[in-house]
Parts: structure tokens; C-alpha cells; sequence
């Protein structure tokens, strides 16, 4: 089994077999990116409820008092939430998008000069989960993992040190953030820091891994029949992501069957609640199914912090959220196995490592089980 995230995907080559599009010379969307299913994402996006009232993702300020109880109510009703007041710097939320905008800016010839490999877990290209679809995704990805430096210095090699600085900066940052996340999100569960010890005694999480992601979405010649990054959860424990002011990012809430669009807001963060975190809290906080959609006229850029635990430690429902009337509904699981199973089965991934069927259990139903529908028993 690998046991470095870098690692994750070396039984599971991703391999796809198409050239790389220039997207700002493409008039007429190519056949390969034409989606026959893009279903209801446009225009009508936004689920309405039977008042009629459009119901929208909560948005949550870290330094109200209430919080915490806010926090656990958005993770168990929508597995999503924005948060303002979160102490990132406007700065660096600046410097990390217009970095985005030059590396993707590059010339295609340059951007692959910093390919991802078929095994490789970092670099530029296609979506991870474009192999699990017959069409490709408008979009454009470029996935840091330990240090950007040496594929910094194939795109740029006179000033990469400035761009790696912001890169480190920017991890350093989130890592702090999503640590206070972990715990305001556990802490609505009433976990406390010794109900986990691979925490650390201070509860800093200190060997937590993570991934960087930048997603690219250029403007798009017809977008109704075209998908960003398709529907799918994320495998972390949290993703803390930043967009910028054009929307895109849609969420589905469990029990109900529309997408919801979660609108930019300037300086706010969302955070999605991964794989992970659904089976660290027995299923009491879902996993977020969302995607991205694109835009006629405006490029979107977000980017994803995917955190995760440290590489040796085995994820399993915490002990103080299983009894006898809850036992405990999925195995344990590292994230690289995870990511292992997950680059095999996709959205099944979660089924995959679960105990009890929906059906056999009966009445002990998990809250999202994306390809097990059904209602807490
Ligand atoms: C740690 C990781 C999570 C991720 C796969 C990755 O190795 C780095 C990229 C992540 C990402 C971002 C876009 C959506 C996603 C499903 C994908 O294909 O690559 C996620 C992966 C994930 O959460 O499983
Ligand atoms: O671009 C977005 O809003 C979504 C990105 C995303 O889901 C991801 O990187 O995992
Ligand atoms: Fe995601």
C-alpha cells in the first residue's frame, strides 16, 4: 500500500488520450467537451423550496459566538458552508489568484512542461476524474503536492522562487485555518482534543497532508452544453476553497434533487465537508456532492486546499459517535488507500468502504450515501 500521498495513484495510472485544447482560440465548443447531459444547471440552478423561498448555503462568521453550533448545523444539513472573518489576509488571497492567472495564462506548450504523469499525483492537466467520463471537462487543473519548486522552474525558471514563496505561504496559512476548522467542526460533535490523539497533544494536527489545487475555468463558446469539473465529493477530511468573483461552484443538499449555486462573496472562503469527515463522524456529517459549471463571458479560477490527515493514520468513526444503536458504518481507511480506492471507483468510493448496506441496516441509514440514496432511518 503507498504511504505517501505523492504516491496515491501509483496502481491507478490515470491515462487520457487527448490533446490539450487552447481554449481562448476555440469559437465553437469541440464535440469532445460536448456534454449530452447537463441536465438542469442552467439557468434554472438555484433549488426553491415548497414556500417558494430559495434556500442558499449558510454563511458563517468565525468570530461569532455562536459558531460552533452554526458550524455543526451547516456541516449536518448541507456538508458545505462559507465562512467570513477567518483570518486570511486579503493579500495573500490576491497573490495566490493572480498566480493562478499567470501560470494558467502560460501557452499551452509551456503549461506542459509541467505535466502531471499518469502517476503522478502533481503537475498541470486534465480533471483526475475526466478518466471516468466519455467527454472532457472545461476546464484546466494544476495539482502542488510537497513543494511546487521543480515544476515551478520548468514554467518559469528565472522567477519561480517568488511564485514558490506565495505557494508556502498560502499552505502554511490554510493549514493553520482548516486545523481551527477540525476542531470547531468536531467540537459540534462533541469531540473533544483527547478523543483523538493522532491530533497531537495540543490538538495542531501536526503531519497533516494536504493538496493544493488551482481549477481553471475559461470563458466557455457554449456552456449550457458544457460541464467544469463534473459532479463528485472530495476525499479530504475538509477543502477550504477560494473563488473569484465568478460563480460557478454548485452543491447538492442531500434530500433534495436540484443544484444550489454558491455565489462568490468577496473575501469569504467555503468549506466542504470530505470523505474523510463523513466516516471520522459515522456519517453524521455528509460529504458535499458538487461541481462546477461554466460561463459564457467571464473566466473563473478557485482554489482548492484539500486537507487531510497525517499519511499513517487509519480513519475510522470515532468511538464516542458509535454504540449499539449507532454502530460504526464504514471501516478504517489512510487517505492514500482512500485516494487509491476513489481513482478506481469514483463516487462509489464511499459505498465501497462501508460496513452495513443501507438496505440490511435498516433504520441506520447514513445521511449521503451518493449512490445509496436514502433517508436517515
Ligand atoms: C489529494 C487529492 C484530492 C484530489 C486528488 C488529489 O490527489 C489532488 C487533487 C484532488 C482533486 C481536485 C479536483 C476534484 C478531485 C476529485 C480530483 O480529481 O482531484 C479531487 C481529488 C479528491 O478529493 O479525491
Ligand atoms: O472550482 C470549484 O468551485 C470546485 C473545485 C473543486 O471541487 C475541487 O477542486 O475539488
Ligand atoms: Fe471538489
Amino acid at each position: 500500500m503507498p504511504s505517501r500521498l505523492s504516491d496515491a495513484f501509483k496502481s491507478h495510472p490515470v491515462h487520457i488520450h487527448h490533446k490539450h485544447l487552447d481554449f481562448n482560440s476555440v469559437q465553437e465548443l469541440p464535440d469532445s467537451y460536448a456534454w449530452s447531459q447537463v441536465d438542469d444547471h442552467y439557468p434554472n440552478c438555484h433549488d426553491v423550496d415548497s414556500f417558494g423561498a430559495s434556500e442558499s448555503v449558510p454563511i458563517i462568521d468565525l468570530a461569532d459566538p455562536n459558531a460552533l453550533k452554526l458550524i455543526g448545523h451547516a456541516c449536518k444539513t448541507w456538508g458545505v458552508f462559507q465562512v467570513t472573518k477567518h483570518g486570511i489576509s486579503k493579500n495573500l488571497l490576491d497573490d495566490i489568484e493572480s498566480l493562478g492567472r499567470t501560470l494558467f495564462s502560460l501557452p499551452v506548450q509551456d503549461k506542459l512542461k509541467a505535466a502531471r504523469s499518469p502517476e503522478g499525483v502533481s503537475g498541470y492537466g486534465f480533471a483526475r476524474i475526466s478518466s471516468f467520463f466519455p467527454k472532457l471537462m472545461w476546464s484546466e487543473g494544476f495539482t502542488i503536492v510537497g513543494s511546487p519548486h521543480d515544476h515551478f522552474r520548468q514554467l518559469w525558471p528565472h522567477d519561480h522562487s517568488e511564485f514558490c514563496g506565495i505557494i508556502e505561504e498560502y499552505k502554511k496559512e490554510m493549514n493553520r485555518l482548516a486545523g481551527k476548522l477540525m476542531w470547531l467542526m468536531l467540537g459540534s460533535l462533541g469531540i473533544s482534543k483527547s478523543d483523538i490523539k493522532w491530533a497531537g497533544p495540543k490538538g495542531e494536527f501536526k503531519g497533516a497532508t494536504a493538496a493544493l489545487q488551482l481549477n481553471s475555468y475559461p470563458a466557455c463558446p457554449d456552456p449550457d452544453r458544457a460541464m467544469g469539473l463534473a459532479a463528485h465529493t472530495d476525499s479530504t477530511l475538509l477543502t477550504i476553497l477560494h473563488q473569484n468573483t465568478t460563480s460557478g461552484l454548485q452543491v447538492q443538499r442531500e434530500g433534495t434533487a436540484g443544484w444550489v449555486t454558491v455565489p462568490p462573496i468577496h473575501g469569504a472562503l467555503v468549506i466542504n465537508v470530505g470523505d474523510l469527515l463523513h466516516i471520522l463522524s459515522n456519517g453524521m456529517y455528509p460529504s458535499v456532492l458538487h461541481r462546477a459549471v461554466v460561463n459564457r463571458s467571464c473566466h473563473r479560477l478557485s482554489i482548492a486546499y484539500l486537507y487531510g490527515p497525517p499519511e499513517s493514520v487509519q480513519i475510522s468513526p470515532l468511538s464516542r459517535l458509535v454504540s449499539r444503536s449507532h454502530p460504526p458504518l464504514y471501516r478504517s481507511v489512510t487517505w492514500n488507500e482512500y485516494l487509491g480506492t476513489k481513482a478506481k471507483h469514483f463516487n462509489k468510493a464511499l459505498s465501497s468502504v462501508r460496513l452495513f448496506s443501507p438496505v440490511t441496516l435498516n433504520g441506520f441509514a447514513d445521511v449521503n450515501d451518493h449512490h445509496n440514496r436514502v433517508k436517515v432511518g
